[in-house]
């Protein structure tokens, strides 16, 4: 690792190609935060570091009485019982030696627990919003790579420190020795010194490559192979310059594994070379002086042990400047992470919405409401971005995209939202969930703003279904009881006959105990859709909020949503984002969005009567035969990844209705390209062949 003194700090870069990072003030004393509540253990190893520098330092004058009042004087009891206390000192030592180990690692592995802890909940109270902006790999990388950088670091650190005891003790018993021999014994160590020094630099960014170029591997294949990733590769994707790009990276982690074998495996050879030479040194010089009779033969023979305990903790050291370098950048690329505040948090004095009377549903009021998508730096850090904004546009000022909006959800009622692609209506839905703070004005729920209201309730009166059904890889029963842990089995049963999903459930061989997800029972999306619609019964909330899909149904599925959703919707307030013509024309009331204001009001006739935007769109985007319908705007392309959805979000079928406003037409009509299949438009209730928007079968 390249470690670099400046004025401002210091700066450390880690291979070729990595940004060279800054350790901002206060780190040290972060860190020593997150030490802080193992002192305890630190002491303990700084204790048993104690007994081993002992045991270290008393062999030596063991083995030296053996020679010279044992061996030289003929005394096989004195050879014997030293001996043996020699033994019992190695035993002593191997239990100490594991000690340090365990303790060095406790700490350290406590360290990063705290540090991995303390990362995933503040991640989790981050806004969606961080979550649009960042990439899933360079996160996980942080809150894995980097503590596991950091706990590696920080225990090497400890042992070099403890390290620098033993070489204390050690020194200072060769110089009371001999401090001739033990110079003589010294003089060859400035020669290894610097090899050394920069065999451990190497070491060390080698190591930060491979977790770099691991990461970015990982990366790389959690985005091509999960099932979205693979589907797009597969279109439009080009296998064999990916395998090369791949061929490359995977090359690269094997030039640097190898040399960190070299590396590893030459600095012990230069160790080891360094002992066995110094060790002939001083047999050889020392030799002479012992038939001098300048220095005893047990002290010759002590100084050589002492040899063997002396590089080992040297070469700790040396390389204990760049480990602590290396903590201190780890830590702080984490303390970064935590230092981004939540946008959305829940206020102190945060009040729980008192549940509404006899069952009833309570009211949404959008007051004066403008809104603006937050700035990246408010919610980001660019090193995490998928496409990091340049420096100096990350204080430039973010379009408003929705103005002044003003309207209310009379309890227990269902308003629909319509309008062109990018007028602002899954932003409208975002509001009341809190995906999104509103930038003024207010969002009301039966009067509380949401902003004053706890998350729970929040969460408990507010049930969401997005577009895009999202199940966990786990059971059935899992992902359902995620809405309400405590649900009982004949729960569970009811919210699946509720949402026309439970004849499906029980005829899986293993009902509600199957695994769904990207390994395990494949559902299709009106099945997903189905038993999102479950989830949300369990939930059983006041309000629901629902942006209506019809992207990935069949007819017949489609249907079973429609039913479903029926359930889901009978006496809750609900906010829709339509698609589909049975909605609207229940709908008790629509508004109709552009622009990100509310042009048009009103119920389905009124708003046909009236002859003006609603009606256009009606014409123009749901009910034309070859009709196109709208394409998903950028919003959605942000946060969620490719997929079919990302085309026409009103699905046509060839044999249906022409788009989602179709769906309840008379007789149905081949609306959008799926119009051109021969004979299109045999009514919605018909299960045509499935034909997409673009016509594709
Ligand atoms: N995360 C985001 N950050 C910044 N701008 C966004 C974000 N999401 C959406 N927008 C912008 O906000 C505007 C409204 O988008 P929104 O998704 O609410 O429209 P929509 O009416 O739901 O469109 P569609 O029907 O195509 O889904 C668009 O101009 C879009 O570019």
């Amino acid at each position: 690792m390249l470690v670099t003194q400046t004025p401002g700090g210091v700066m450390m870069k880690g291979g070729d190609d990595s940004e060279p990072s800054r350790i901002r003030p206060g780190t040290p004393r972060r860190i020593l935060a997150f030490v802080g509540p193992h002192r305890r253990t630190v002491l303990a190893l700084i204790l048993v570091t104690l007994v081993d520098s002992l045991v270290i330092v008393t062999t030596p004058l063991l083995l030296k009485e053996i020679v010279d009042n044992g061996i030289m004087r003929d005394d096989a009891r004195v050879v014997t019982v030293l001996a043996l206390l020699v033994a019992a000192l190695a035993l002593v030592g191997s239990v100490t030696q594991l000690a340090q180990s365990a303790l060095s690692g406790r700490i350290g592995q406590g360290v990063s627990h705290d540090l991995r802890v303390q990362a995933f909940r503040h991640v989790q109270r981050m806004p969606l919003a961080f979550f649009t902006r960042t990439r899933t790999g360079a996160l996980s990388s942080r809150l894995n790579t980097d503590v596991v950088m950091a706990q590696q670091a920080l225990t090497t650190l400890l042992l070099s420190a403890t390290g620098a005891l033993t070489v204390v003790l050690v020194l200072a018993e060769m110089f009371y020795l001999s401090w001739l021999v033990t110079l003589i014994a010294l003089v060859l160590l400035p020669v290894f010194f610097l090899p050394w020094l920069y065999i451990g630099r190497r070491l060390q960014a080698y190591s930060r490559k491979q977790m770099e170029l691991h990461a970015d591997l990982s990366g790389t294949i959690h985005e091509r192979f999960n099932v979205q990733g693979a589907m797009l590769a597969k279109l439009f994707g080009r296998p064999a310059e990916e395998l090369r790009k791949y061929q490359d990276e995977a090359g690269k982690v094997r030039e640097v594994g190898v040399r960190l074998t070299v590396f590893s495996r030459l600095a012990f050879i230069l160790m080891a070379l360094l002992t066995a030479l110094t060790t002939a040194l001083v047999y050889g010089v020392g030799g002479g002086l012992v038939l001098d009779g300048i220095v005893g033969l047990g002290t010759l023979v002590a100084l050589a042990t002492l040899l063997g305990r002396l590089f080992g903790p040297i070469t700790q050291l040396s390389s204990m400047q760049a480990n602590a370098l290396t903590v201190m950048v780890s830590f702080d690329r984490i303390f970064e992470l935590l230092d981004i505040e939540p946008l959305i948090e829940e206020r102190p004095d945060a009040v729980a919405l008192p549940a509404p009377g006899n069952g009833r549903a309570p009211e949404i009021r959008f007051e004066q409401v403008s809104f603006a998508y937050p700035r990246p730096e408010e919610v980001s850090l660019a090193s995490l971005e998928t496409h990091p904004v340049p420096g100096d546009e990350r204080g430039r000022a973010v379009p408003e995209v929705l103005h002044g909006l003003d309207f209310s959800v009379a309890p227990g009622t269902l308003t629909a939202l319509v309008g062109p692609s990018g007028a602002g209506k899954t932003t409208i839905t975002h509001l009341v969930s809190r995906l999104y703070d509103v930038t003024s004005g207010a969002v009301r729920i039966d009067g509380t703003d949401v902003r004053d209201l706890t998350f729970d309730s929040l969460r408990a009166t507010v049930g969401v279904v997005t577009q895009d059904a999202y199940l966990f890889h786990d059971t059935i029963r899992a992902n359902l009881a995620y809405a309400r842990p405590e649900a009982t089995e004949e729960e569970l049963i009811e919210a699946c006959e509720q949402a026309r999903i439970w004849d499906l459930v029980r005829s899986l061989p293993d009902g509600l105990d199957t695994v769904v997800g990207d390994r395990g029972f494949r559902l299709s999306g009106g099945e997903k859709q189905r038993l999102a619609v479950a989830r949300l019964l369990l939930k059983a909330p006041a309000v629901v909020v629902l942006d209506e899909a019809t992207a990935h149904l069949d007819s017949e599925s489609e249907a079973a949503v429609q039913r479903a959703l029926k359930t889901a919707l009978s006496n809750r307030t609900s906010l829709v984002i339509a698609h589909r013509l049975s909605t609207v024309r229940e709908a008790d009331q629509i508004l109709v969005i552009d622009g990100g204001r509310v042009r048009e009001r009103g119920t389905h006739e009124e708003l046909l009567a009236a002859g003006g935007l609603y009606t256009h769109l009606h014409d123009t985007q749901f009910s034309k035969p070859g009709a196109l319908p709208p394409p998903r705007g950028n919003g959605h392309r942000e946060q969620t990844p490719p997929q079919e959805s990302a085309g026409p979000r009103i699905r046509t079928r060839g044999g249906g209705t022409g788009g989602g406003f179709g769906g309840g037409m008379p007789g149905g009509r081949g609306g959008g390209p799926g119009g051109g299949m021969p004979g299109g438009g045999t009514g919605g209730g018909m299960r045509g062949p499935r034909v997409r928007g673009d016509g594709t079968p």
